[in-house]
């Protein structure tokens, strides 16, 4: 008995001992107002509780909360760490200027990933960050458009094939995954795998395997610590389609390295139409890195690696989840798919040629409608940073305690009617017309942005003009000019009826 009280003595005595060691952290805190309900003792494990659905839902009540209130930024948990959300536009661009580390959850996606530059701390992000940046250049993102153009002629053609077109409501997830998959397979590892024709290959199965995998352990705190996770059926589950979605890039790399150092023409290789002797019309991301890597400091094989499978896997559902949105959004609202249909018949004519850039630059109201649907439907909502160990002083005025996890809501920022007035909720592509001084920040801000964000927009822009140009897609109309799509959350955010739309022929 008497043991048991010094026990719960000691405790109370080192949990006093900790929160006076970090007085100042919670003195800042008191300052951030809390929205009804949230900030408790214990917080995390309530939200860790709730599951995928609730955490979209948080997200979305928090932020309206924020505009609510017009501060832009709410506490909501206190204990054992500080959470706080961020909505405010100028307070969201200084953090992701200068809160570059990612939050420690983030570390969860390392057994995956490795050391890859989106999840790393910033000594080594830098050194892939400066890697990178040349190989998602202007140029070369611009010499994807034809796979990327031929990827949605299979498109659009499969779903007839399919007997998708004229035959009712059906869900297009699997065919929109399996083209942002095929082409990012292709101009990342420079491999055609047919995903729309067959879902199964083992290299594909495992990069959505993976992706479910990791989406799951991220809503599972209990499963958070390692040495309980280690005994978890999901531990086995992702080292399974972890060695099938290694084997194929590290063969393909090996490969190439071979070929690179047999030829021996390292210096001449930036001139080179096709490399490797492969025949290859366009070099895939992974030969512009091996290029460059060769060229300049050398990233190793596994370095290699750990980039490619990481533009893989955050291009792919991210690609789709946009796709789907946009779609969905033009059966809700027909007069605006009128409206693009009309651009595209316009610029095309009866042609039923491949599309190529420049219809793209021209293709200015497609741009609007993409632009306007990720605003809405970012599809990650939320983005984790690190307040690091100095308290960061925020243009608001307001101050953030140091060790703070800052939870970016770029839902909350997207939607902000302080910053995009009162129609902020509204579908309305045209907004993006004039001279739009809003930012909206689906792809992130500042320095470690998303990286692929050319390519993705390419890769959207694609597939639905791709589906405009033979199909009208049908749905629900929309009520009012504010859409409702209900949407879950597993790392990205997606409809829960994964897109069901109809579509009839032109
Ligand atoms: C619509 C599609 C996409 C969206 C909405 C999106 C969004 C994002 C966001 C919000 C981040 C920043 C995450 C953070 O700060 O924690 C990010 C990072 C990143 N994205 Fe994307 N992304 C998309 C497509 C792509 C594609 C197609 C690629 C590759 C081809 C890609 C590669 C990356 C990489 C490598 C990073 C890490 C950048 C760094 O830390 O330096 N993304 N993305």
């Amino acid at each position: 008995m008497s043991h048991t009280i010094i026990n719960i003595v000691l405790v109370i005595l080192c949990y006093a001992l900790y929160r006076y060691r970090r007085r100042r952290v919670h003195e800042l805190a008191k300052n951030i107002p809390s929205p009804p309900g949230a900030s408790s003792v214990f917080g995390a494990l309530k939200y860790s509780l709730l599951g995928k659905d609730m955490i979209l839902e948080l997200l979305i009540e928090y932020s309206r909360y924020a505009h609510s209130i017009g501060c832009g930024m709410v506490k909501f948990i206190t204990d054992p760490h500080i959470c706080i959300g961020v909505s405010d536009r100028d307070d969201v661009e200084y953090i992701l200027k200068n809160c570059l580390e990612k939050d420690n959850i983030m570390n969860l996606f390392r057994e995956v990933i490795g050391n890859a530059g989106i999840y790393a701390p910033v000594s080594t992000w830098i050194h892939r960050r400066k890697m990178l940046i040349p190989a998602f250049g202007p140029k070369i993102i611009k010499s994807f458009v034809s796979i990327q153009a031929r990827q949605g002629q299979d498109l659009s053609e499969q779903l007839e094939r399919d007997g998708r077109v004229g035959s009712g409501e059906f869900s297009i997830w699997p065919y929109i995954n399996a083209y942002t998959l095929s082409s990012i397979a292709e101009t990342a590892l420079g491999v055609k795998l047919d995903a729309l024709r067959d879902p199964n290959i083992p290299f594909l199965r495992a990069v959505q395997d993976v992706l479910c995998f990791m989406a799951s352990r991220i809503v599972k705190f209990w499963l958070w610590p390692q040495f309980i996770y280690k005994f978890s059926s999901l531990h086995a589950d992702i080292q399974n389609s972890k060695a099938l979605l290694y084997s194929l890039p590290n063969k393909i790399i090996k490969e190439k390295r071979e070929a690179l150092h047999n030829n021996n023409k390292v210096k001449n290789l930036r001139e080179k139409q096709t490399i490797y002797g492969q025949g290859q019309e366009t070099k895939s991301f992974l030969d512009h890195l091996i290029i460059l890597s060769e060229e300049e400091n050398r990233l190793s094989d596994e370095e290699l690696r750990e980039e490619i499978l990481v533009m893989m896997l955050a291009g792919t559902d991210s690609s789709a989840v946009a796709i789907g949105y946009t779609l969905v959004l033009l059966a809700k609202y027909p007069e605006i798919q009128e409206k693009l249909y009309s651009e595209i018949k316009n610029h095309f004519g009866t042609s039923d040629r491949p599309l190529d850039s420049d219809d793209l630059m021209a293709l200015e109201y497609l741009s609007r409608v993409v632009k306007e649907s990720l605003r809405l439907f970012p599809p990650a909502p939320g983005i984790a940073r690190k307040a690091g160990d100095k308290e960061v002083h925020l243009p608001s005025g307001i101050i953030l305690p140091r060790e703070t996890t800052i939870v970016v809501s770029i839902w909350g920022m997207n939607r902000d009617p302080k910053q995009w007035g009162p129609t902020a909720e509204c579908f309305d592509p045209d907004r993006f017309s004039d001279k739009q001084t809003a930012t909206y920040a689906s792809f992130s801000l500042g320095p470690r942005n998303c990286i692929g964000y050319k390519y993705a927009l390419q890769s959207v822009k694609i597939a639905v003009a791709s589906i405009i140009r033979r199909y009208k897609v049908v749905g629900e109309p929309e009520k009012g000019s504010v859409p409702t799509i209900e949407s879950t959350f597993s790392i990205m955010m997606r409809a829960k009826d994964d897109y069901k739309i109809a579509l009839e022929k032109r």
